[in-house]
C-alpha cells in the first residue's frame, strides 16, 4: 500500500489526549518530551490546563445562531480564525518537513501562523510557503543588538504584518525533563537556520557554520538569550521597525500597563505553555487582571492551555481578543505532517464553531462578554 493509501486510511482524531499519543507514537522519547514536558515539576503546565475547568459558560438561548462568524479583528486586520499558530521553535525535530509542512496547513486554513526565531527553515523559507497567509514573526532580542535588527529587517522584507517580542525568556526555564534526557533541539541542528543564514550572525564567527558547526552553535546558545533586557531596550526596538509589536509572556497587569507605556501594539498573556517559570499562575487565572489594566487600550492576544473549542471561546470572553495554540497542532504535525496539522486546524475550528452555536452566538466578537462565563467560586 502507497505512503498516500495508508495515510488516508488513519481514522481521524478528535481528542487531544489521542492526539498527544499518535504523536508520542511517532516521535524519539527526547523528542516528544521536549514538546510535551514543561519547567521544573510541571505545576504551571497543569496548571494552564486546570484553569479552563473553573470558568464555566452560561449560554443564552433562542438566538438566531444559523449563521456563525469566527472572524476576528487585531490590529486592523480582519483574521478568518479566532487563532493563530503560535511561535515554536524546532519543528524539524516533530517532522522533517517541519515548519513548511505547517505553513502549507496554515495556507490552506488561512489560519495566521508566528513563525519562531529558532525554526528550523529560514523566515524567508516559511514566508515564501506561506503566500499570503498573514503571518508574524517572533523575535528573541538576542545579546548582540545588530543581529536583532538584522532580523527584524528580514522579517519585515519577507511581509511579515507584526513583530511578537517573547519577554519570558531571560533565561531558558529548568527543564528537569529535558536536562534528565539531555536532550537540546538546537544542538540536534533544528534551530539554527535563520543564524545560519544571517550576515551579521555569521560575521561574529572566526569560521562558517559550515566549516564549524559546533562553534556556530555554541554562538547561537550563547546569545539568543539577553538576560539584560529592560523596557529601555523596548524603546530602541520601537525605533528600529514601523511594524507593530507585540510583547509575549505578560502576566503581571503592570507589565500591560509598562507596556502601553512603551508604545507596544498588543499583548500576549502567556507563561510559554508552561515551559519557563514553574510555579507561575496559569495564563487564563492572569487574563481578567489584565484586561482590566488594558482596557480596550491595545489588543489582548492569550496562549498556554488551549485545548479546544470551549477553551478559545472562555479566553475569549475573558478579555482576549485573539488566542493562539502550541502544542496541538505540533502533535498533530508530529502525527501526519501537514495533513495532521489540517486535521487539527479543521477540528479546532469545527468545535469553536459548535461551540457558538451551542451557546447561543452568532459570532465569536459576540463572547466577547464577562457575563458569558462564571467562575466556580461564585456560582
Ligand atoms: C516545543 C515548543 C517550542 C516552543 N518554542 C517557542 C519559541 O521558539 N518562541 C516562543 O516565543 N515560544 C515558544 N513556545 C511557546 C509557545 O509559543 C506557546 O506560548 C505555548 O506553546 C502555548 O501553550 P500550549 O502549548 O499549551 O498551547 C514553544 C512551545 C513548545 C511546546
Ligand atoms: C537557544 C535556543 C532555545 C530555544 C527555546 C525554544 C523555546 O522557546 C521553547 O519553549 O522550547
Amino acid at each position: 500500500m502507497s505512503d498516500e493509501a495508508v495515510k488516508s486510511k488513519l481514522s481521524p482524531i478528535y481528542r487531544y489526549k489521542d492526539l498527544e499519543r499518535h504523536a508520542q507514537k511517532k516521535l524519539s522519547h527526547e523528542v516528544f518530551t521536549y514538546i510535551q514536558s514543561g519547567s521544573g515539576h510541571e505545576e504551571t503546565l497543569r496548571a494552564n490546563e486546570e484553569a479552563f475547568k473553573k470558568w464555566k459558560l452560561v449560554p443564552e438561548f433562542l438566538q438566531d445562531v444559523s449563521t456563525r462568524d469566527l472572524s476576528i479583528s487585531v490590529l486592523g486586520q480582519t483574521y478568518p480564525s479566532p487563532f493563530l499558530l503560535a511561535p515554536v521553535g524546532h519543528l524539524g525535530a516533530a517532522h522533517p518537513e517541519g515548519e513548511l509542512a505547517v505553513a502549507r496547513a496554515a495556507r490552506g486554513k488561512q489560519v495566521p501562523y508566528v513563525a519562531s526565531t529558532v525554526s528550523t527553515y529560514t523566515l524567508e523559507e516559511i514566508a515564501d510557503t506561506l503566500g499570503d497567509t498573514p503571518r508574524w514573526f517572533q523575535l528573541y532580542c538576542s545579546k548582540d543588538p545588530e543581529l536583532t535588527v538584522s532580523f527584524l529587517r528580514r522579517a519585515e522584507k519577507a511581509g511579515y504584518s507584526a513583530i511578537v517580542i517573547t519577554i519570558d525568556t531571560p533565561a531558558l526555564g529548568f527543564r528537569e525533563a529535558d536536562l534528565t534526557n539531555q536532550f537540546f533541539p538546537v544542538r540536534e541542528g533544528y534551530g539554527s537556520a535563520n543564524y545560519f543564514q544571517d550576515p551579521v550572525f555569521r560575521n561574529r564567527l572566526d569560521v562558517t557554520p559550515e566549516q564549524n558547526r559546533a562553534a556556530a552553535i555554541d554562538e547561537l546558545v550563547n546569545i539568543t538569550f539577553q538576560p539584560k533586557l529592560t523596557w529601555k531596550d523596548l524603546a530602541f526596538l520601537r525605533e528600529q521597525t514601523h511594524l507593530p509589536i507585540i510583547l509575549k509572556g505578560v502576566l503581571h497587569p503592570n507589565d500591560a500597563k509598562r507596556a502601553i507605556d512603551y508604545g507596544v501594539d498588543g499583548v500576549v498573556v502567556s507563561n510559554h505553555g508552561g515551559r519557563q517559570l514553574d510555579g507561575a499562575i496559569a495564563s487564563l487565572d492572569a487574563l481578567p487582571k489584565v484586561a482590566e489594566a488594558v482596557n480596550g487600550r491595545i489588543p489582548i492576544l492569550f496562549d498556554s492551555g488551549i485545548r479546544r473549542g470551549p477553551d478559545v471561546v472562555k479566553a475569549m470572553s475573558l478579555g482576549a481578543d485573539a488566542v493562539l495554540i502550541g502544542r496541538p497542532y505540533v502533535y498533530g504535525l508530529a502525527y501526519n505532517g501537514q495533513a495532521g496539522v489540517e486535521e487539527v486546524l479543521s477540528h479546532l475550528l469545527a468545535d469553536i464553531d459548535t461551540t457558538l452555536a451551542t451557546a447561543g452566538k452568532s459570532s465569536i466578537r459576540a463572547c466577547q462578554a464577562p457575563e458569558f462565563v462564571q467562575h466556580l467560586s461564585n456560582s
